[in-house]
């Protein structure tokens, strides 16, 4: 398996994406503010993997900490989250990864737990959220693969694969299970500019499955749906409003108005802690805005000329009238989204109610 990111003895060592495909080095973060930094930098990326990572930056944080009575550790604790949490707006996950940790640190706080009991407990709780997202991918890859064609092409934008989670995927998971489940599929990635993780990461990781992959300008694919040449669109998600709208990385947006118009699914794959109940419609999404640099220049070289003005949105918004339906490790969520969005969150508060 891809080792996205791993909790080591000696701290958590992040596969450096920044360098792939040319280049499989890892870079080990020892304290919560280097974690802070590979979020902020894109060492790791993807909404679940970053969901996990500050959940690691967090309990790297309380556990190399040298306070020593619970009222310093508090005020630390703060500082990291608060750390952590400004490194990238977008992703609901890195602020639900804060929380978990955060949440329960709270929780054994106010018990007067001892602080070596605390340290062990935020530590076990990161790790566990690790496995558990890999669970949540391979579940989404089983309510998700029939819904793939038995037979053709399907596009994908960005990188939502093993690379972007802690192992298998959430779109490209989805891929992975209906191939394993016999289907004939071949991939059709964009190259997703200006930081490239279709050309650079999904490319690289599908390979390595070997998956027919080809990769795609982003402007190629309104004249490939054209020609017949694309069955479906499976992207992953960075947050969900409570409607079912998508941010999701810049250009998803563009796909999914092409998919409609030639009338092919356009699927959104993403684990639950990608919702976010609390926030109406996708226009109030947080966007981050990136570095001018990642596109004016390419590989260091520079290809515009100096001084010209420049948009770099990481992220875009696609209504949820564009989404055929949202693959969840729940089960399948259809329009109208802000009913199916709510029903499915409430059954499972329920059951775990029952529990
Ligand atoms: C399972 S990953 C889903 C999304 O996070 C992914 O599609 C994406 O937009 C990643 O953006 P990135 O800027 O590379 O972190």
């Amino acid at each position: 398996m891809i080792p996205t990111l791993e909790w080591l003895p000696t701290g958590v060592n992040f596969l450096d994406q920044t360098k792939l495909p040319l280049e499989e080095t890892y870079v080990l973060a020892t304290d919560y503010k280097q974690v802070a930094t590979v979020i902020r930098d894109m060492i790791v990326r993807g909404a679940p993997a970053i969901g996990v990572s500050a959940a690691m930056g967090m309990a790297i944080g309380i556990d190399r900490s040298i306070a020593t009575t619970l009222p310093a550790l508090t005020e630390e604790v703060a500082l990291i989250a608060k750390t952590l949490a400004e490194t990238r707006p977008t992703a609901v996950n890195l602020f639900w990864g804060i929380d978990e940790i955060r949440n329960l640190y709270i929780q054994l706080a106010a018990k007067d737990t001892a602080i070596s009991e605390i340290k062990s407990a935020v530590v076990a709780k990161a790790r566990r959220m690790y496995d558990e997202d890999i669970a949540a991918c391979k579940q989404m890859g089983a309510h998700g693969a029939s819904l793939l064609p038995k037979e053709g092409t399907v596009l994908t934008h960005c990188n939502a694969g093993a690379l972007a989670t802690c192992g298998y995927g959430s779109a490209l998971g989805v891929i992975r299970a209906a191939i394993e489940r016999g289907h004939k599929i071949d991939v059709f990635a964009d190259e997703t500019r200006p930081f490239l993780q279709g050309a650079r990461l999904t490319a690289w990781e599908l390979m390595k499955d070997n998956i027919p992959t080809t990769v795609l300008c982003d402007n190629m694919a309104a004249s490939l749906m054209r020609q017949g040449r694309i069955q479906a669109v499976i992207v992953g998600a960075d947050r969900i409003a409570a409607n079912g709208d998508v941010a999701n990385k810049i250009g998803t947006y563009g796909v999914a108005i092409l998919a409609k118009e030639h009338n092919i699914p356009f699927y959104v794959a993403a684990p639950w802690s990608t919702l976010d109940l609390a926030t109406a419609h996708g226009d109030s999404i947080p966007i981050e805005q990136r570095d001018a640099r990642e596109v004016t220049h390419s590989n260091g070289k520079q290809m515009t000329p100096n001084g010209v003005a420049i948009e770099n949105p990481a992220f875009d918004v696609t209504p949820a009238k564009y989404v055929t339906a949202i693959i969840t490790e729940r089960g399948v969520l259809t329009a109208p989204y802000n009913n199916s969005i709510r029903a499915m969150s409430k059954q499972t508060e329920s059951e775990l109610t029952a529990v």
